[in-house]
């Protein structure tokens, strides 16, 4: 098991895209192969400045565990900003579980990196609580359990809240009207056009709502038996790959990462960009070009971050769905606020919501894990 510490630092939330030459910024970086499953799982605690971390767990194909590392560093920097912006008592933090690109998890191995990583989560003493992510659920949550209770989003026959992505679709559904708004002069969404990429969990649950509510949907996955679904709610089917090339009033990247790259930038054909996807800039630079050639970006940190409201919200005694569901809707007069500062400054609305998120931080009394906030499987 390796550990590395680092203080975190506020200037280094500004800092571009991890690579090797980055600077680590991150307070606990673990990595540890897990001794059940042989897998190598990456736990990173970007910043418990604000409260103990919340960031899902994610299992996924990469080419290295290096990169799979690389990710964690990123995604749980993203769960800073994501938390402080959204006004939560939370840090940041993620952790990955590397699957090397051509192999797959049968369940049997699936569980035991599941029981890898609830001893990884357990071992760092309740600083970071961790939460389905891509490839994971509420279901792999409940095995994470069986290690530890630094774990959200069990099953509600379990006695927990169950998974988020119900509200993070929501909170990315109020952030495209709030977009289209700023973009048109008006809110409705009938007769308008998106292209969604990625028919996940909370792609398709967007999907329907648009769709029930008017929109005219391209859709694509790159699994393609998420084509049965694009036809179930009457969407447009295209392969995977050149969806942005199609003119639309919305591009909704509900992938992974990454999506944005400084070519498909320069294709898009869109007036916004509003998403569920993490990390959705290839590289930082991205909201320069996506600025310059007059396309509205929701910061993904801002756009998404009707999960992890719903998390730490429906995991407080008397949690109240009503007043969870109202913060989530106020994510869209949060990106309308960013929009109207990043246009008031000149500035990316990268930029406008990397300071939402600082200010936040740099006002904040430091937490420490010595104030003893008890956290339990919820
Ligand atoms: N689930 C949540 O509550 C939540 C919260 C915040 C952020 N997010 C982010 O939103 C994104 C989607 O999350 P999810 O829970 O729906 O994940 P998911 O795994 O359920 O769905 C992702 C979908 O995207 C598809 N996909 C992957 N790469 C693609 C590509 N290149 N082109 C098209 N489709 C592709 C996958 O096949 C899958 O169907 C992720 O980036 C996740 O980190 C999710």
């Amino acid at each position: 098991m390796t550990s590395f510490h680092a203080d975190a630092s506020l200037d280094a939330l500004h800092a571009a895209s991890i690579d090797h030459e980055t600077v680590l910024d991150h307070e606990t970086v673990l990595i540890t192969r897990g001794q059940r499953s042989g897998l190598t799982i990456s736990v990173a605690v970007h910043s418990t400045r604000l409260g103990p971390a919340l960031g899902g767990a994610r299992v996924w194909h990469y080419p290295t565990w290096r990169d799979a590392v690389e990710d964690s560093l990123r995604l749980s920097r993203g769960m800073t900003l994501k938390n402080a912006a959204a006004g939560l008592n939370r840090g940041g933090g993620k952790s990955v579980v590397f699957v090397p690109d051509g192999e797959t998890l049968d369940p049997e191995r699936k569980r035991l990196a599941m029981l890898d990583l609830g001893d990884a989560v357990e071992s760092l003493a309740g600083r970071y609580q961790t939460a389905e992510d891509v490839g994971t659920n509420a279901a792999d949550m409940a095995i994470v359990a069986e290690r530890t209770s630094h774990v959200s989003g069990l099953p509600a026959d379990r006695g927990g809240v169950g998974e988020p992505s119900d509200a993070t679709a929501q909170g990315v559904y109020a952030s495209i009207v709030a977009s289209l708004e700023t973009v048109t002069g008006s809110p409705l969404l009938a007769g308008r056009h998106a292209t969604i990429s990625g028919l996940g969990q909370v792609g398709s649950r967007l999907a329907r709502r648009l769709s029930d509510e008017g929109m005219s949907l391209i859709v694509t996955d790159v699994n393609p038996a998420r084509r049965a679904f694009a036809e179930e709610i009457s969407a447009s089917w295209i392969d995977p790959g050149d969806e942005h090339l199609f003119e639309t009033d919305v591009f909704v990247p509900c992938g992974v990462g990454g999506a944005l790259t400084a070519e498909v930038i320069s294709e898009l054909r869109c007036a916004a960009v509003v998403g569920a996807a993490n990390n959705q800039l290839a590289d930082q630079g991205g909201a320069e070009q996506l600025a310059d050639r007059g396309i509205l970006w929701a910061p993904d940190f801002i756009a998404n971050a009707g999960g992890v409201i719903y998390l730490d919200m429906a995991s407080r005694p008397g949690a109240d769905l009503t007043a969870i569901l109202a913060c989530v809707d106020d994510i869209g007069r949060t990106l309308s606020a960013v929009y109207r500062d990043a246009a008031a400054r000149s500035v990316t609305t990268l930029a406008a919501a990397e300071k939402l998120a600082a200010d936040r931080l740099d006002a904040a009394v430091p937490w420490t894990a010595t104030q003893g906030q008890v956290l339990q499987s919820v």
